[in-house]
């Protein structure tokens, strides 16, 4: 494993009901930077996303490696696959509902979570879910922990399951199209917010979007993935204003409003 990675994916390859899936994906991700994977849909970021998770469907077959601080995840037992889950890696979907419970109050579901995988008792964990919450900029915290989630708006409930996904001070966070269900003009804020916690943090975000435009605004480097490759990848600047392959160009080109990178 190359040295300043945290995770690093190599020739990773992904068969699922016979079907190749992944082709040998090579990605890195350093601490504090985040890493867009972009590529148009079914070419295999969500499931590169879920690799790195070991959350792949039933009777997927892998192939290649998948590094975490140097130990390989596509290797690992099961039960300690499941305590790194959570801790060193987490993720943050599309959609906030699938991951906050409609019936139970975020401070619950906050609390829950850090007594379960930190042991804290019951003060500390409010305590803690108090400061999560200020950690991705929810107004007045403490008050916030006694309601439920269909009392936020889509961008707030989206910042809580961020907030959940910090509770374990993972090293890793997989965003996989965090702001693409969300208003435009809220859009921003939480791309805000992820760029903030990486760089405060140190968390190293893979960031997966079929939108470049999500990808120009926080983005360090960017890797491209076609047919289950990753066919490009750079810092920003360079990919998005002088790709070197033909099917960055080509999406690039589809861009609307293309001068916005
Ligand atoms: N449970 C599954 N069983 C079999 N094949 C699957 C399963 N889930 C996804 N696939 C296939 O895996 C390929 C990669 O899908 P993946 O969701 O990773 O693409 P993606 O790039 O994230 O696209 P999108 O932006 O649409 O989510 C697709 O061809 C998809 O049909």
């Amino acid at each position: 494993m190359t040295a300043g990675n945290v995770l690093e994916i190599s020739g990773l390859t992904l068969d699922l009901g016979g079907r190749r899936i992944l082709g040998g994906v090579d990605l890195a991700v350093r601490p504090g930077q985040v890493h867009g994977l972009a590529g148009e849909s079914g070419s295999g970021k969500t499931m590169t996303g879920l690799a790195a998770l070991g959350l792949l469907p039933p009777g997927a077959r892998t192939g290649g490696r998948i590094e975490l601080e140097g130990t390989d995840l596509l290797t690992l037992p099961p039960r300690q696959l499941a305590a790194l889950r959570g801790r060193s890696v987490s993720m943050v979907f599309q959609d906030p509902s699938t991951s906050l419970h409609p019936m139970l109050s975020i401070g619950h579901q906050l609390t829950d979570h850090l007594r379960h995988h930190l042991k804290l008792n019951r003060r500390a964990a409010k305590e803690r879910a108090a400061e999560l919450l200020t950690q991705v900029r929810i107004p007045n915290p403490l008050e916030a922990l006694g309601r439920y989630p269909h009392q936020f708006s889509g961008g707030m409930r989206q910042r809580i399951a961020i907030a959940i996904a910090l509770a374990c001070e993972p090293k890793v966070l997989i965003a996989d199209e965090p702001t693409t269900a969300l208003d435009v003009t809220v859009q921003a804020g939480v791309l805000r917010l992820l760029r903030g916690l990486c760089d405060e943090l140190g968390l190293a975000v893979l960031l997966v979007t079929h939108d470049l435009g999500v990808m120009s605004a926080i983005a360090d480097d960017v890797s491209v993935m076609r047919h289950g490759l990753v066919v490009e990848t750079g810092p920003r600047g360079r990919v998005l204003t002088e790709p070197r392959h033909e099917y960055t160009r080509q999406l690039l080109d589809a861009l609307p409003g293309r001068s916005t990178v």
